[in-house]
């Protein structure tokens, strides 16, 4: 799981901390970065930098001196003065090492672009004379190393207020950011890496102890335990033609160790899941059998029965896993909107955007043109935890704290996923995980479904959500296994 990110602000608090106790995160980017360089290019060649006015341009020109003195033929392009003490102080040892940099690209831009321009203080679409850069480095086929952020794109919204740069490579400082894994962020087009510089996570402000946690250590097994000890999961669904929704949730649940998995259908036509007699398969009572936690929505419809199965569950003081339809009764309902704003008991509210814009009244392309914003709204609302699927899934806490998932491809852009998804997330959750970290290890699961499936196969076609939900048990224990190894 990737380093937690409350947002910007908390990276700037840490990065204050961190000038504060005089730890020069700065040149240790540089570090990071002229490592990079090296790596990508083992033989030096010539490199061009671009510095922009800000901090990020100030790594740039750390990595300019540190490159020279590895016995890389560096240009500079520095357009504008920088601003503020520490990119001040990067120019000047740059001046005192070369003296020289050019105001444009130069014609032969060499073996490698490193784009220093903006990093996460990026305020407004880029203007003269940064656009012309960006256009220009884009124009060129030289491969480009962006730091922190592709200049031009919007760290926490992943989208582009203007024209970004198009990085091949990605190296960003501290932790990742929203932006990098959702819309055109780096993390879908290129190759992403963060360079955590050695920072201790207790100096994060808030995610403090967040950090690493290993998420899934509840799921260890103890000799002493049976069926009971791993929960009970009941998923409410199944409405006539949709039960494979349902099965799909609750094969989910089954694969991610949850004790006894129920399957109140709203079809009575279904028995028994053949491939998976341990289900438990019955007609939706008002009265539900005893669970610790009811995945409702796959298949649910959005029936008289629905809308009754759901006001019952949200009556009831189980955890709750809500998705699909069952959002979308909620979001078509402002008494079912008000009973769950106002419960107790924890759920776990899965929309992917089109329901996540129904919830908020927005366009579905309000949503993903600030994905962080709609989870934090939706969380913030609802006092629940909040999944908002899609590229870099965000897992946001009513709090306004949130998580990015960096697992997972388009592979999962297929039918039934999110049914798989909502199954998992209610089986860690049986096995009492908190909710929010039940949601953050689910989706961190189920996106490595997606990894599992290209690193087999070289490509992302054709992966049936029913793989997915078999893949989480081998992901699930390979990872627990070597939890169990490092923690001896
Ligand atoms: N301060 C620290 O301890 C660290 C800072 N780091 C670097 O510092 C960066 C953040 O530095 P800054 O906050 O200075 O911001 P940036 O370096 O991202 O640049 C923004 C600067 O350009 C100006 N600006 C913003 N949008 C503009 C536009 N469209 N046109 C023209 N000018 C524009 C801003 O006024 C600001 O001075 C990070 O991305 C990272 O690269 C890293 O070295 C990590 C440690
Ligand atoms: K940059």
């Amino acid at each position: 799981m990737n380093p937690a990110i409350q947002s910007l602000a908390a990276q700037r608090a840490l990065e204050a901390a961190a000038a504060a106790q005089g730890m020069g995160l700065m040149r240790r980017a540089a570090c990071a970065a002229a490592d990079k360089v090296r790596a990508l290019l083992p033989e030096p060649a010539p490199v061009t930098v671009l510095a922009g006015p800000g901090n990020n341009g100030g790594d740039a020109l750390h990595l300019a001196c540190e490159l020279v003195r590895a016995g890389y033929p560096v240009t500079v392009v520095s357009p504008a003065p920088q601003q503020g003490d520490e990119a001040v102080a990067a120019r000047a040892r740059w001046d005192e090492i070369s003296g020289h940099t050019d105001r444009e690209l130069p014609a032969a831009a060499g073996a490698l672009v490193v784009d220093g321009l903006f990093g996460i203080g990026l305020a407004r679409a880029p203007s003269a004379p940064w656009d012309a850069l960006i256009r220009a480095v884009n124009a060129s086929d030289v491969p480009v190393l962006a730091l922190d952020a592709p200049s031009g794109l919007d760290a926490t919204r992943g989208t582009a207020p203007g024209e970004a740069i198009r990085a091949r490579h990605t190296l960003t400082f501290l932790c990742l950011k929203a932006g990098l894994l959702t819309g055109d962020g780096p993390g879908l087009t290129g190759a992403l890496e963060v360079a955590p510089l050695d920072v201790p996570p207790a100096m994060w402000p808030e995610a403090e102890g967040e950090l690493n946690r290993p998420l899934l250590a509840p799921l260890a097994r103890k000799a002493n335990s049976h069926k009971g000890s791993y929960g009970t999961v009941c998923v409410v669904g199944g409405s006539p033609g949709m039960l494979g929704a349902a099965l799909l949730a609750g094969r989910a649940a089954l694969s991610l160790g949850a004790g006894k998995v129920h399957l109140a259908t709203l079809d009575a036509r279904l028995a028994v899941d053949p491939c998976h007699p341990e289900l438990m398969i019955a007609p939706h009572t008002p009265t539900l059998p005893t669970h610790e936690v009811c995945a409702i929505g796959p298949g649910l419809g959005q029936s008289g029965d629905a809308r009754a199965a759901l006001a019952a569950a949200l009556a009831g003081d189980v955890s709750l896993v809500v998705d699909a339809d069952a959002l979308n009764l909620v979001a078509a309902d402002p008494v079912l909107a008000e009973r769950l704003a106002r419960r107790q008991a924890p759920a776990v509210l899965t929309p992917h955007p089109a329901e996540a814009a129904r919830l908020l009244g927005l366009s579905t392309a309000e949503v993903q043109a600030d994905r962080v914003g709609a989870a934090r709204a939706l969380a913030r609302r609802f006092g629940q935890t909040v999944v908002l699927k899609g590229a870099g899934t965000l897992i946001a806490r009513a709090d306004g704290f949130y998580r990015v998932n960096a697992s997972g491809n388009a592979a999962l852009a297929a039918a039934g996923q999110g049914d798989v998804l909502s199954g998992a997330i209610a089986a860690l959750i049986a096995q009492h995980l908190p909710p929010f970290d039940a949601a953050c290890l689910g989706v961190y699961l189920h996106g490595l479904t997606g990894d599992l499936y290209r690193a087999r196969q070289g490509y992302m076609l054709g992966l049936a959500a029913s793989q997915s939900a078999a893949d989480l048990t081998d992901i699930a224990n390979a990872l627990l296994l070597i939890h169990e190894r490092n923690t001896v």
